[in-house]
């Protein structure tokens, strides 16, 4: 009975062990024998670094028309898939997007381990999903974001105040720099319970421009991440500055933490839980690998985090959604029109009423159409080696996911590079992550978590500046000869900042923030 029962086990062990061995070879087999992607022939060491230009998202569409929508690029010493297309976008994400759920992690993010205790950059792991889940349930719900709104009312009044102070100081106003102190304070409300910049005064000025530096360097090609051999020479001094500014902002950000600590230990607390408490107060299950809780620095690396992932590609979609209604006037009026029928003439815009400003929510989407602020996503890396539209990609392969490629592609838009918001009002097309052919915000696991957020503040924002304003461009330029040139870092801004000259449109009730 023993010997049977011993036979038994060992024939299951012996099956599973060959049924595993098949499988592995013949995965193997698949994998080598199928061939990498197309793409252009590369130089010695240096492969196909040349072929990335200035601006990498337009010279990858350029390749994809070429090679098709999977084109392979060897960086230096790092292999690299370019997707260009909605179909490989959603091959990607329907079917291997826990496989492309890695970060491939630059040098410059490597400064003071920021990387470590980021989520953006985070790998796929506990860790990361914790994160993750503290931001989905405790940060980015509707209920939350609710309860915040009175908090981006005031950022975004006292906005348009400054932006009219400074107006009639000086003619004409660099949009961009008010848009981006509103959505830093926005974040630092949210998380912290401050307003931490303004036009004015000193206080928070200096980590806003750490953060922005931090942007900056972050945003920089660097030759050490295309040849790991350099990375200890560290040839442009990208890590060396880096190390700088995110220490600064480290540092400054660490004060508010300690702060709070000796507040909650002398019972001084907040009376809304802001999202430093929910980070000091969380408690991981310590299941698979899950903490018990978050560490100091990475409480403080998650706040720097927020503020970054969040002002700059706020500021950017702002700045070129009035950059398209200035050179696309009678969009500008049909919105303004909605804006006076939904919201009504002498009232403020709420949150409540995005839901029925088809047209605004129309121009937001056509604008990260055309405009996306994270062209090539967040870079992903394949956490093994994997078949993929039928060609083997190796494990630890960078993806590059050209989302503003797709946004122009001809076979998914009629007339694309055409500003047309009417072409969102007859269909569903939404920025959720569901319709691969408008990705702005990604898709799948990885995709943008502050994304109710951001269609709120983008919503609340371009309706209030747009219901308090007339805009006009400064004297000496017309639309038709605006620049409309692209500077790619971090995120995609306008080369040229936008100026613009303003008149209050609405100058008794709607001007509260004004007075
Ligand atoms: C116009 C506004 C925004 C756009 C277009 C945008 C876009 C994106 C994109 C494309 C990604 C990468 C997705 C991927 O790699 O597949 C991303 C990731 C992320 N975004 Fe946003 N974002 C915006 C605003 C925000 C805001 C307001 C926050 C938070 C306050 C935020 C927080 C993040 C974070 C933390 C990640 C990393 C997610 C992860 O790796 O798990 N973003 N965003």
């Amino acid at each position: 009975m023993e010997f049977t029962f011993a036979l038994v086990v060992s024939s299951g062990i012996c099956l599973a062990v060959a049924l595993f061995l098949i499988t592995a070879t013949k995965k193997k087999n698949e994998l080598g024998a199928r061939k990498l992607p197309p793409g252009p022939p590369g130089w010695p060491i240096i492969g196909n670094l040349f072929d990335l230009g200035v601006m990498p998202h337009v010279s990858l569409a350029s390749l994809s028309k070429r090679y098709g929508p999977v084109v392979w690029l060897r960086l230096g010493a790092v292999n690299t898939m370019v997707l260009s297309s909605a179909e490989a976008a959603m091959d990607m994400f329907k079917n291997h997007d826990l496989t492309f759920a890695g970060r491939n992690i630059t040098e410059a993010m490597r400064a003071c381990s920021y990387d470590e205790g980021s989520m953006a950059l985070g790998q796929y792991g506990p860790y990361w999903r914790m994160l993750r889940r503290i931001c989905t349930t405790e940060l980015f719900t509707n209920s939350k974001i609710n309860e915040t709104e009175h908090l981006r009312m005031k950022c975004i009044d006292n906005m348009i105040r400054w932006m009219w102070d400074a107006s009639l100081e000086q003619g004409s106003i660099q949009l961009s720099r008010f848009v981006s102190l509103m959505s830093f304070n926005v974040i630092s409300n949210v998380m912290l319970s401050e307003d931490l910049v303004d036009p004015q005064t000193k206080g928070g000025d200096e980590f806003f421009t750490s953060i922005s530096r931090t942007t900056e360097w972050g945003g920089k090609p660097n030759v050490a991440d295309f040849f790991p051999l350099l990375r200890w020479l560290d040839p442009q001094r990208i890590k060396k500055n880096m190390t700088r500014d995110v220490g600064h902002a480290l540092d400054f950000a660490s004060a508010f933490i300690k702060k709070r600590i000796i507040d909650r230990k002398n019972n001084i607390r907040n009376t809304k839980m802001d999202f430093l408490d929910v980070m000091l107060d969380f408690q991981g299950n310590q299941k698979d690998g899950e903490p018990a809780d978050i560490s100091e620095k990475n409480i403080t690396i998650m706040i720097l985090e927020l503020f970054t992932a969040s002002t700059d590609t706020t500021t950017s979609t702002i700045e070129w959604v009035i950059t398209e209604l200035l050179r696309n006037p009678s969009v500008m009026r049909t919105l303004q029109a909605e804006l006076d029928q939904v919201v009504g003439q002498n009232k403020r815009i709420e949150e409540v009423n995005i839901g029925d400003l088809h047209y605004l929510q129309a121009v937001v989407k056509e604008t990260l159409r055309l405009h996306p602020p994270v062209p090539l996503l967040v870079p992903h890396r394949a956490m093994e080696d994997v078949i993929f539209m039928g060609y083997s990609v190796p494990k630890n392969t960078q993806i590059f996911l050209n989302v503003w490629a797709i946004g122009r592609d001809p076979s998914c838009w009629d007339d694309p590079l055409s500003f047309k918001p009417e072409r969102f009002l007859s269909s569903n097309i939404d920025y959720k992550g569901h319709h691969f052919q408008f990705i702005p915000f990604g898709a799948g696991r990885r995709m943008c978590v502050g994304l109710p957020l951001a269609h709120r503040m983008l919503h609340l924002t371009l309706g209030s500046l747009i219901h308090s304003f007339e805009w006009a461009l400064e004297d000496s330029i017309v639309p038709e000869n605006m620049d409309m040139r692209e500077r790619l870092g971090i995120t995609l801004r306008k080369a040229d900042p936008l100026k613009v000259v303003l008149k209050l449109r609405l100058p008794q009730e709607n001007s509260d923030a004004v007075k």
